[in-house]
């Protein structure tokens, strides 16, 4: 993709396209729980009734867990059972447990649908070159608006 140029048109594994879009861009960034008890993590003792925030977006892109974070490859999941329902603690674009998200199934089906249609209804240029810096807090968004400018598919 370019300065004005149509979208390239390439086969990729949903699957692996999906997982590694929310591994890089996760929605929520923080997500959070209370202790109940006291609970050791990280060395520290942490008394009951205190809230632990827990950043996704860091724990998707640490070094330690992942082979090159910062880079967008399908390979991270194509041979690779990741679990997306938060039984692997170091992918939670869901989060887990029992406050996981419990649209899960019906977010993913929904981005495809509209994704689906608008790239099949619709040819689309992009006239500014793409910036994915983002703007982070609780939830995670782009600090350039994405501009995009739609071009009707002529009648088959
Ligand atoms: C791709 C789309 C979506 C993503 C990435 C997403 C992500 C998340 C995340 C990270 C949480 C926090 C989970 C935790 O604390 O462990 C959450 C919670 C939640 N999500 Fe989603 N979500 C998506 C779509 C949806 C949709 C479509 C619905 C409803 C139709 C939904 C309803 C909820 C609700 C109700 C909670 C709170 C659950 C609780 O606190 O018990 N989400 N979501």
């Amino acid at each position: 993709m370019g300065n004005g140029r149509a979208f390239e048109k390439r086969n990729y594994d949903e699957e692996s396209t999906k997982r590694e879009t929310l591994r890089l861009h996760p929605l929520a960034a923080l997500i959070y729980r209370e202790t109940s008890e006291i609970v050791k993590l990280g060395g520290y003792d942490i008394p009951p009734k205190v809230m632990v925030l827990m950043n996704s977006w860091a724990i998707h892109r640490n070094p330690n867990l992942w082979d090159r974070p910062k880079e967008f490859a399908l390979e991270k999941f194509e041979k690779n059972p990741i679990d997306n329902k938060g039984l692997d603690f170091h992918y939670i674009p869901f989060g887990f447990g029992r406050r996981g998200c419990p649209g899960l199934t019906f977010g993913l089906f929904a981005v495809e649908y509209l994704m689906a249609n608008l790239l099949h209804w619709l040819e689309w240029k992009q006239p500014e070159e793409l910036n994915m810096d983002e703007v982070s807090g609780f939830t995670i968004h782009e600090k350039n608006p994405l501009l995009l400018v739609p071009i009707p598919n002529s009648p088959p």
